[in-house]
Formats: structure tokens, sequence, C-alpha cells
């Protein structure tokens, strides 16, 4: 496990340019071995996640590069191989392999996926999915079997609830299943239009990605004939609006797609940041007054649960009280002891959390418990007076590109160390 260490106080100031999506990443990898040829990717941020999905691709004799933000993944010659269970379960959307291996060998083996520590977790949507499109589920010691010894055919799947997991798990085992599949009530993340993007440009049949209703006509072949790009992270971008909005003397923000934020942009103008949002950038001007706002997550289009917790430290320096309801995941709420150490006003009571305005922060010794607990500790670490010592730093590392190298270009004190604790 890794450490971050930050000398708080700074201003920042200057450029940030954001890296591709990690929820879209996560999921195109898996997906590239649907693929009877090479694909690459660009624009792929360097993050954990990424480096562990390398490792469970090289157990399938799948070859993988990874340079400069280009991502090549050769599966031309994968074989069905034992999953390794540490590199499953370093991150969630390991769980994307259960719909890919499915779609490419009508059978899977993979143990229960690990992710971030935000309440229950679980996977019944993907599994009904996957029993509906003719695979047998079993699972025994935390581990998932499926196996579709007639091959897949396509099917109408109702979601009970929207989820993003079990929506792409869902395309990747129809997109070459026979016959067509709709799924209800799926869900509209960006980065479902980004994976459908990628296999429509391989020949894939997926209509209405991005709304309720996605239709899939299955195909025998998918083959990449051109490198994709993968969409702007919008928690990154929200964590750096966040960020600057708290310590900024002007920080512009560059490859942003605005309308994937629209809910968490105008929650920042209505506490008082004046954000200029261009078409591809935002800048973030120095902030005079800020008010407090309240905020309930929802699916997408709505307030992100991955921003809630990197909103807190700006929210503790409004007037007034600010509130937040997460939906999504009513117990994610592992930052808030976290920061009460470096002084915030922040309670989580009841399904609500209340963070009341605070004069100062100061450093303090913390956890990161899972990767936006984190980020809003790096956030806090950056205001406080003295040093803040982030452990489990791994946790951030999952999901945010060359965050250290980021965070001093904008003139922010940190560095990272092997953490011995
Ligand atoms: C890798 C990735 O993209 N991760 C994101 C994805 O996680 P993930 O795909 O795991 O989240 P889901 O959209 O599936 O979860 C939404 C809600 O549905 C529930 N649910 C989900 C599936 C299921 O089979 N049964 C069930 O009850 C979950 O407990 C949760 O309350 O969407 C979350 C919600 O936007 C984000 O916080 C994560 O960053
Ligand atoms: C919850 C998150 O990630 P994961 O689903 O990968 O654990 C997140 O990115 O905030």
């Amino acid at each position: 496990m890794k450490k971050l260490i930050i000398q708080g106080g700074n201003r920042l100031a200057g450029e940030v340019t954001i890296g591709g999506a990690k929820n879209s990443t996560v999921a195109l990898i898996p997906a590239a071995i649907l693929a009877d040829t090479p694909v690459q990717f660009d624009t792929v941020p360097d993050i954990l996640d990424v480096h562990n999905l390398m490792i469970i691709l090289r157990s399938m004799n799948v070859k993988s590069s990874f340079i400069h933000g280009v991502l090549d993944i050769d599966p031309t010659q994968i074989i069905e191989a034992e999953l390794p269970s540490k590199a499953i379960k370093s991150l969630r959307a390991s769980y994307y392999f259960m719909g890919a291996l499915l779609g490419r060998f009508h059978r899977a083996t993979v143990t229960f996926p690990g992710g971030d520590n935000i309440g229950p977790r679980p996977i019944d949507q993907h599994l009904k999915a996957f029993r509906a499109l003719g695979a047998n589920v079993s699972e025994s010691k935390g581990t998932v079997h499926l196996d579709a010894p007639h091959g897949l055919h396509g099917a109408r799947i109702f979601m009970d609830m929207v989820s993003v997991g079990a929506t792409i798990n869902a395309i990747l085992a129809s997109v070459r299943a026979q016959g067509t599949t709709i799924i209800e009530n799926a869900a509209k993340e960006p980065e479902i239009i980004d994976l459908a993007t990628f296999l429509n440009n391989m020949g894939a049949q997926i209509r209405g990605a991005g709304t309720d209703v996605i239709r899939i006509n299955g195909v025998d072949t998918l083959q990449s004939m051109n490198t994709h790009t993968v969409i702007a992270d919008r928690i990154e971008t929200g964590t750096y609006l966040s960020m600057a909005a708290a310590l900024g003397d002007g920080v512009m923000l560059k490859n942003v797609i605005p309308e994937h934020l629209e809910a968490y942009t105008s929650k920042l103008i209505e506490m008082g940041v004046d954000l200029q949002i261009d078409s591809d950038k935002i800048y973030v001007p120095p902030v005079k007054h800020l008010h407090g706002v309240h905020v309930k997550t929802m699916p997408y289009p709505g307030f992100a649960t991955d921003l809630q917790q990197p909103l807190t430290p700006l929210m503790s320096m409004a007037s007034g009280q600010s509130v937040i309801v997460d939906t999504i995941y009513p117990k994610r709420v592992g930052h808030v002891p976290e920061l009460q150490k470096m002084g915030m006003n922040i309670h989580a009571e009841d399904g609500r959390i209340t963070i009341d305005h605070t004069d100062s922060l100061h450093g303090a010794d913390v956890s990161a418990g899972e990767i936006r607990a984190g980020a809003a500790l790096v956030i806090a670490g950056l205001m406080a007076h003295g040093t803040t010592v982030i452990h489990n730093a791994d946790n951030i590392l999952r999901g945010y590109d060359r965050i250290v190298w980021k965070l001093n270009r904008l003139d922010g004190d940190v560095s990272i160390e092997d953490d011995d604790q």
C-alpha cells in the first residue's frame, strides 16, 4: 500500500487535462476480448484498475501494452484459464469478464469482484440478465459459474433497478448472441454510450444506448478497424472542479465534456462558483462567497454518487448548512470520520450527511477507505494547515490518472511513498 503526503495551504493555479474515464475504460478492456482482431484505445487513464485488468488479460494469453495513454490489446490467441483472484478482487469491474467470457466462450468462472467499500453491492441483476440469455448460473465459495451449453439467445430483460454494471454485462453477453435482446430500464450513463460506440464500430448492432431501452441484434464477429478514444472522466472532472473552487487562483480544466456534468456544475453555480463553461473546457475563477446546498444522488443524468464526497470539502467553506442524501449508496459515509479528524464539521445520521461551515481544517493521519472518500481527503488535505498523511492511497490510485503529478503541476505539494503501516 502507498501513502500520500500533502503539505496543505498552497493556492492552486494553472491547467489540468482530464484523463479518459475510468468507468468506460474498465468496461472497454473486458469488451476487447469479444473482438476477433487486435484493438487499440487511446486517452486511457494511468490508473491501478487498468494495470490490474492487464494482469487478468495476461492470464488468458491476451497480450496488452500500455504506453503514453495508448493501450493495445490482442485477444486473437485467447484461451480459457483460471483468472487471478487477487487482481479480480482489486476492482469492481472485473465482473465484466462474466459477460465478456460468456459472450466469447458461452461459459465463464469468475470470483466475486472487489471494488469500493460503499455498502452492499449485489449483482442479482447481472445474473438475471445472463439467465435470460440462456446461461445456467451457479455460485459456490464466492465464485460465479456461468454455462450456456446451447449458446446464448436474444431475450427481453427488464432491470428491476437502474444498474450501470448490469446494463453493461447484458450488452457484453448479448452482442454476439443469436437474435435480438432488448434491455429495459437500462442505465443511461455516458460510459454505456462509449462502450456501445466501441462495439458498434467493430460491427455490433446496438441501438438506444444512452436511453432506457437498448436493443441489440447479435452479430457473428466483431472486428476493430480503428483506434477508440475513451471519453473524458466526468468524475475526475468534478473532483478537480471542487478542488479548484476551494483553493484556486484560477484553474482551467481541459478535455472536459460539460454535458456529462450538468447536475454537478449547476450545483457549483448554485453555491456561488462562477464557472466559465466552454465546449471542451471549464475555467474556475477564484471564488468569493459560497452558500450551502442540498444534494440528492441519482442515476445519470442526476447528481452522481461518485461526486458527493469530493464536494464535501467545498461545502465546508460555505455559509449555512449543506445536506447530502445518497440514494444509490446510503452507506457511502466512510469519509465522514476521516474528515472529522481534520476538523471538519461533518456528520452522518439517518441516511443524511450534513456539512456545516468550518473556519479551517488541520492536517491529520487519515485513511482512504475507498476512491472517492480518498478524493475528498486529498482536497481537504490541500486546504488544511499542516501535513496530512493519507494511508490506503492505492484506493485513490485505482481511479485518478497520474494524480500526484497533476496536483504538483497545479502548485499542490503532494508526494507518495510506500506505507509500512
Ligand atoms: C465500474 C463502475 O462503473 N462503477 C460505477 C457503477 O458501479 P455499479 O455498476 O457496481 O453500480 P450499479 O449502477 O450497478 O448500482 C446502482 C444501485 O443498484 C444496486 N444494484 C446493482 C446491481 C444489481 O444487480 N443489484 C442491485 O441491487 C446497487 O446496490 C446500487 O444501489 O455505478 C455506480 C453508480 O453510479 C458508481 O458508483 C460506480 O462508480
Ligand atoms: C465506486 C466506484 O468505483 P468501483 O465501482 O470501480 O468500485 C467509483 O469510481 O467511485
